[in-house]
C-alpha cells in the first residue's frame, strides 16, 4: 500500500495559481450551507480573504497515490452501484452523492446491502426507510467516504455486495378499485357516509380508478354480493370493504370477506392506527377490510399497505408481522 504523502499543506497565501484538492464548504448558521470552491478550482488572490473567512489558513494540494481515490470519484462509483430502477444520482459536492428518486412511487431499499457497505471503515451510506412513498426529486440516499481519498479496494467491495442495486423506486400501477361500504347508519341513510371521499383522495392521489362504491346493510350475504359484484361485473382488481370491523355483533366484514372464498393472510395487524385491518386475496384479487379509524386518522396501517398493493406486491404474514416494531402511530 502507498504512504499517503499525496498531501501537500500550503499557507493559502502561498497557493496563488495552485489547484485545490477537495471542495470546500462555508456554513453560516440559519444561513448557508454548502460548496464555495469545487475541487479542482485554481486559487486566485481575490479568494484569500474568504479562505480567511471559512476558516482555511492553509489548503491541500492533492496528488492521488496509486490504489486510492479521490473523494469524489469514490463516491460516485459507490452511488451508481446502489442505484436502481427510477433512482438518478446528483452530485458530487463535497465528496457526496446524492440518490433521488425520478417518480412518484415507492422506495425500496435493501437494509443488508447498506449495513454490509457501512461495516467497510470509512464508508458511509445513508438511506431513508424502505417502504415509503417518495415524490420525484425527492432525496433517497447519500453516499460518500470519510476520508478525502480511499482505498480503491474498498470501494472495489462495496461495487460488489450481493444485492446491489439497493435502492430503487417502484411506480404504482393504475388499478381498478371498488368500494364496498357496510353499515346500518351508513345505509338507512341515518348519517352520511364519510368512507367515500377518503378513499377516492386516497386512490387518486396514487393514479388509480374508482370504479364505483356500493353500500350493504350489516349482512353477511349482502356484503359477499356486492364484493361478487365487483369481482364479476366490474373486473376489479382491487377490493375496499369498509367498517364492521371489530368486536360488536354486527361487525359482518371480516365474516364476508371469508364466505367469498378469500384467503385470510391477516385479520389484525401490529399497527395502531389501523389494527384492526384484514388483509385477503381472492385468486390474485387484493381485498383489504378497512377499519373505522381509516376515516378518522391521516395515517393508519391502510396507508402503509395500499402503497405497496399498488406498486404490484403481494402482502405476505411475514410483511404483517414485521411492521409492529416501530408501528405505534397514535
Ligand atoms: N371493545 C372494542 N372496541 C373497539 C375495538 C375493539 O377491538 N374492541 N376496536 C376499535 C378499533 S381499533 C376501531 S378502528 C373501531 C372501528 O371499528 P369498525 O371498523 O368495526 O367500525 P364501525 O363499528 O363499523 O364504525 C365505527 C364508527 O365509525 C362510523 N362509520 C363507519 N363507517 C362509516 C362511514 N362509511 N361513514 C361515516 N361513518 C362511518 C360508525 O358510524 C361508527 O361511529 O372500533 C374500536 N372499538
Ligand atoms: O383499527 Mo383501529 O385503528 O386500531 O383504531
Amino acid at each position: 500500500m502507498v504512504k499517503p504523502t499525496y498531501l501537500k499543506e500550503v499557507r493559502v497565501e502561498d497557493a496563488i495559481g495552485m489547484k485545490l484538492g477537495h471542495d470546500l464548504t462555508q456554513i453560516v448558521p440559519g444561513a448557508f450551507k454548502g460548496r464555495v470552491f469545487q475541487a479542482g478550482h485554481v486559487i486566485t488572490e481575490e479568494d484569500i480573504p474568504l479562505l480567511l473567512d471559512i476558516g482555511k489558513r492553509h489548503i491541500y494540494i492533492m496528488d492521488t497515490p496509486q490504489g486510492f481515490l479521490h473523494e469524489n470519484e469514490a463516491a460516485e462509483r459507490m452511488a451508481r452501484a446502489f442505484a436502481g430502477e427510477h433512482v438518478y444520482l446528483t452530485g458530487p459536492v463535497e465528496g457526496k452523492m446524492t440518490l433521488k428518486s425520478a417518480i412518484h412511487g415507492l422506495l425500496k431499499v435493501d437494509p443488508t446491502a447498506v449495513e454490509q457497505a457501512n461495516q467497510i471503515e470509512g464508508i458511509s451510506v445513508s438511506t431513508l426507510l424502505s417502504d415509503r412513498v417518495v415524490q420525484a426529486d425527492q432525496s433517497l440516499a447519500g453516499i460518500r467516504p470519510i476520508p478525502l481519498i480511499i482505498e480503491e479496494e474498498k470501494v472495489k467491495r462495496v461495487e460488489q455486495l450481493q444485492s446491489l442495486p439497493a435502492i430503487e423506486v417502484k411506480p404504482f400501477q393504475k388499478k381498478k378499485v371498488g368500494i364496498v361500504t357496510t353499515g346500518s347508519e351508513v345505509f338507512t341513510g341515518r348519517i352520511e357516509d364519510r368512507f367515500g371521499p377518503v378513499l377516492k383522495d386516497k386512490l387518486k392521489a396514487f393514479g388509480s380508478k374508482v370504479l364505483g362504491q356500493r353500500f350493504a346493510d350489516d349482512e353477511l350475504d349482502a356484503i359477499q354480493a356486492e364484493i361478487r359484484y365487483f369481482v364479476e361485473q366490474e373486473k376489479a382488481d382491487l377490493i375496499l370493504v369498509t367498517g364492521g370491523m371489530s368486536v360488536d355483533p354486527d361487525d359482518r366484514t371480516p365474516g364476508a370477506i371469508k364466505a367469498v372464498g378469500a384467503d385470510i393472510v391477516r385479520y389484525g395487524i401490529p399497527m395502531l392506527p389501523g389494527s384492526m385491518l384484514l388483509v385477503a386475496y381472492l385468486g390474485e384479487i387484493p381485498i383489504l377490510g378497512l377499519p373505522g379509524c381509516v376515516i378518522h386518522d391521516s395515517f393508519t396501517s391502510f396507508d402503509v399497505f395500499l402503497p405497496r398493493v399498488l406498486v404490484g406486491e403481494k402482502i405476505t404474514e411475514s410483511d404483517i408481522i414485521s411492521i409492529g416494531y416501530g408501528g405505534f402511530h397514535t
